[in-house]
């Protein structure tokens, strides 16, 4: 199970020198690659052997997005756990998320209806997309169509790992949707969350001056 880690979005921010933090999380079955496409997109390398991910997997990328410098943490656990829930900590403040199947494993496939259903029970409205992984292994598979996710109006992508199709431009989106949605959240606690850290950057930029009757700043609207 992936430990209580309540890392903040937000927290490192500064440290990072960044305007934007976002977090997006990976699922999916153990195996389909989800550790695999992340070393290809952020180290650009692949290396057949497996390892299946202890726990959880944290990556920290530095990226330019609209002249914006974003920090993007990565979620990667282990989908052996697929049988229990992942712990709640794992989707707290996910702004998007990248789920991933084996084409070469129907399974893998059908189990994505469990990820999502659980996905949504934390995260109602953020973004996500179906990732088709290991095409290199057939690339008659791009010619058939995956369904799962159509009605929920889903992004669809055909990626491999080992032969890098796909990789960054599924990415690449996926961070620019999360920035999207962290921006313009749908979600009712997210609005609060996110009126709050303007509250907070407002106040450590020294925009708020003390009013009248001494109170600091505005208070967020909750309405
Ligand atoms: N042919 C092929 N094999 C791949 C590809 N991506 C991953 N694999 C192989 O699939 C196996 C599992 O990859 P991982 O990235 O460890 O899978 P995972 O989803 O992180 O698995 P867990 O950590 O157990 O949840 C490895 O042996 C990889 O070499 C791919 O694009 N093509
Ligand atoms: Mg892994």
């Amino acid at each position: 199970m992936a430990g209580d880690i309540s890392s903040v979005p937000g927290m490192d921010q500064k440290k990072y020198d960044a305007d934007e933090q976002v977090k997006i999380i990976i699922l999916g079955d153990s195996a389909v690659g989800k550790s695999k496409l992340m070393q290809r997109f952020l180290m650009d390398e692949y290396r057949p052997q497996q390892m299946s991910t202890y726990a959880l997997t944290l990556y920290k990328h530095k990226t330019t997005v609209e002249n914006k410098t974003v920090v993007v943490d990565f979620w990667d656990t282990a989908g052996q756990e697929r049988f229990q829930s992942l712990h709640p900590s794992y989707y707290h403040k996910a702004h998007a998320c990248i789920m991933v199947f084996d084409v070469q494993r129907k399974i893998t496939y059908k189990n994505l209806a469990n990820w999502y259903k659980e996905l949504r029970e934390y995260r109602p409205e953020i973004p996500c997309c179906v990732v088709a992984n290991k095409i290199d292994a057939d690339p008659k598979v791009t010619q058939r169509s995956f369904n799962f996710g159509k009605k929920q109006g889903l992004d669809f992508y055909f990626v491999s790992a080992a032969a890098g199709t796909n990789v960054v431009k599924m990415y690449r989106e996926m961070i620019k949707s999360a920035l999207l949605y962290k921006q313009n959240p749908s979600d009712f606690m997210d609005e609060v969350m996110q009126e709050l850290e303007n509250f907070e950057l407002e106040k450590k930029e020294g925009v708020s001056e003390p009013d009248e009757d001494g109170v600091k700043g505005e208070s967020p609207e909750l309405e």
